[in-house]
């Protein structure tokens, strides 16, 4: 089967984000999402793009040589061919992490890979669109991520870390201020004071580039 996909762009960066914070990866930016949540800093993915052949995706990836792949949006399980996508990249040998608002199921995307799902929170305006299914579907593998906008919405994480246990179930569960929304210091002083199970994230690739593309 011949698999298509609309990219955005296929860079290489730091991670700035999640359990390889800081690591070179290799970023996979999907176009288009169903969602619009209000702080999001790829709204440049909605539309345009590229449509490329898995064989070109994985041929540009392989030229950067990396050892971790990030594929992301817009958001990536709104077009079918990404399964496919991250298979033949777990295949190929890389560490492969998947970025998805939650939206959509979980449930049939390779174990190699690890999911990274956002809990979208209250502030984010789309927390109707979350899909709780796929929490039965997270293992140790995976990540859970909440972007919190105020301390209601850090409230709103707080209860659903404790209702569904998420530290129990997914390898990491991170907390991650709305860019420039909250207060820093705020928000790691509540997660000390209330002794959470959870890692303070910030998006490193904002503090050192400023968010440009290619970053
Ligand atoms: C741009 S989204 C693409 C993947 C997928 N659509 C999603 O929402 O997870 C990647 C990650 O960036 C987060 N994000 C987007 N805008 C942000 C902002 N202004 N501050 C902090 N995180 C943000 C999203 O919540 C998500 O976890
Ligand atoms: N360096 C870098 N790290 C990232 N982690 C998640 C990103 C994203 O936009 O999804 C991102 C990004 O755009 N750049
Ligand atoms: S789901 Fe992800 S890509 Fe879509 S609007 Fe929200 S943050 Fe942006
Ligand atoms: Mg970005």
């Amino acid at each position: 089967m011949h698999h298509t996909l609309r990219i955005t762009e296929i860079f290489y960066s730091l991670q700035g984000e999640t359990r390889t914070s800081g690591l070179p990866t290799v970023f996979v930016r999907l176009t288009g999402c169903p969602l619009r949540c209000q702080y999001c800093d790829s709204a440049y993915a909605f539309s345009g793009g590229e449509i490329m052949s898995l064989e070109a995706i994985l041929e540009r990836v392989a030229a950067y040589k990396p050892r971790y792949v990030c594929v992301t949006g817009g958001e990536p399980l709104a077009q079918p061919a990404c399964q496919a996508l991250l298979q033949r990249l777990c295949d190929a040998g890389y560490e492969v992490s998947l970025e998805t608002s939650g939206a959509l199921s979980i449930a049939e995307i390779d174990q190699r890979v690890s999911r990274v799902v956002d809990l979208k929170t209250p502030g984010s305006g789309e927390v109707g669109r979350n899909l709780y299914a796929n929490i039965e579907h997270l293992s140790r593998n995976d990540q859970v991520k909440f972007v919190i906008c105020s301390r209601e919405d850090y409230d709103w994480a707080v209860s659903k870390l404790i209702e569904y246990r998420l530290d129990a179930r997914a390898g990491e569960v991170l907390f991650s201020p709305s860019y420039g929304q909250i207060d820093l210091r705020a928000l790691a002083d509540w997660i000390v004071s209330d002794n959470l199970p959870v890692r303070l994230q910030l998006q490193l690739h904002k503090i050192l580039w400023n968010d440009a593309p290619g970053h």
